[in-house]
């Protein structure tokens, strides 16, 4: 049994561990719940992101604590929104103005290749001297039409030609099947059990 704080204040990310990771006999508690004010995402890179926000978590509650930071890639944009995917359009966060600005900075634009990305950081504590990191890569194409309202963030604007739907539009069970986040989790899972722990 394993309980860890979660270390995001997004829920839909929060819905989606909690999916994935309860099922396996982990307790999740998101760290709004504990009163865990949010972590500053400084850093160039979505590990050294993730890393932050757990550390920040677990020092806050003294427990366990699993980070996600994750983006969208976008080909033609040269790798942008990537870490500022969350912010895109700037403050305050917002799913309806990152989206907005995608679609403009895209158009006229035929390569509309892109990918979700999710870097994954459990602590066992503040210190640990060795976090578990795993990571997880979606690829897909933005569409300038939204479509579907499951998911959340750009999920209403990126195509998966193999289902031909958008990751707004596919079931709660597919996405975790063949997403940044669920590849990432069940990575983490294999090099948990890999340790023993
Ligand atoms: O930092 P926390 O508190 O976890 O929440 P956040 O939303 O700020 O999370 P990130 O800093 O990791 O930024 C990730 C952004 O990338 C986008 N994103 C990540 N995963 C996604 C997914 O599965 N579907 C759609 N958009 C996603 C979405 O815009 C997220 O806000
Ligand atoms: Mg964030």
């Amino acid at each position: 049994m394993h309980k860890i704080v979660l270390a995001s204040n997004n829920a839909g990310k929060v819905k989606e561990f909690n999916r994935l990771l309860e099922p396996l006999g982990w307790i999740v508690i998101p760290q709004g719940e504990l009163g865990v004010s949010e972590a500053e995402e400084p850093h160039g890179t979505f590990i050294e992101n993730a890393l932050a926000k757990a550390r920040h978590a677990a020092l806050a509650t003294g427990l366990p604590a699993l980070a996600d930071d994750s983006g969208i890639c976008v080909h033609a944009l040269g790798g942008k929104p990537g870490v500022l995917s969350a912010r895109f359009a700037g403050e305050p966060k917002s799913d309806a103005g990152n989206n907005q600005k995608l679609i403009a900075e895209l158009a006229g634009q035929p390569d509309r290749r892109a990918y979700y990305y999710a870097a994954l950081v459990l602590v066992r504590h503040a210190d640990d001297p060795q976090p578990l990191i795993a990571d997880g890569i979606c690829a897909g194409e933005i569409v300038d039409e939204p479509r579907g309202d499951g998911g959340f963030g750009y999920d209403p604007h990126f195509w998966l030609p193999a289902f031909g739907k958008t990751v707004a539009e596919i079931s709660t069970e597919d996405k975790s099947a063949i997403s940044h986040r669920g590849k990432a989790i069940r990575a983490l899972v294999a090099k948990l059990q890999e340790a023993g722990l």
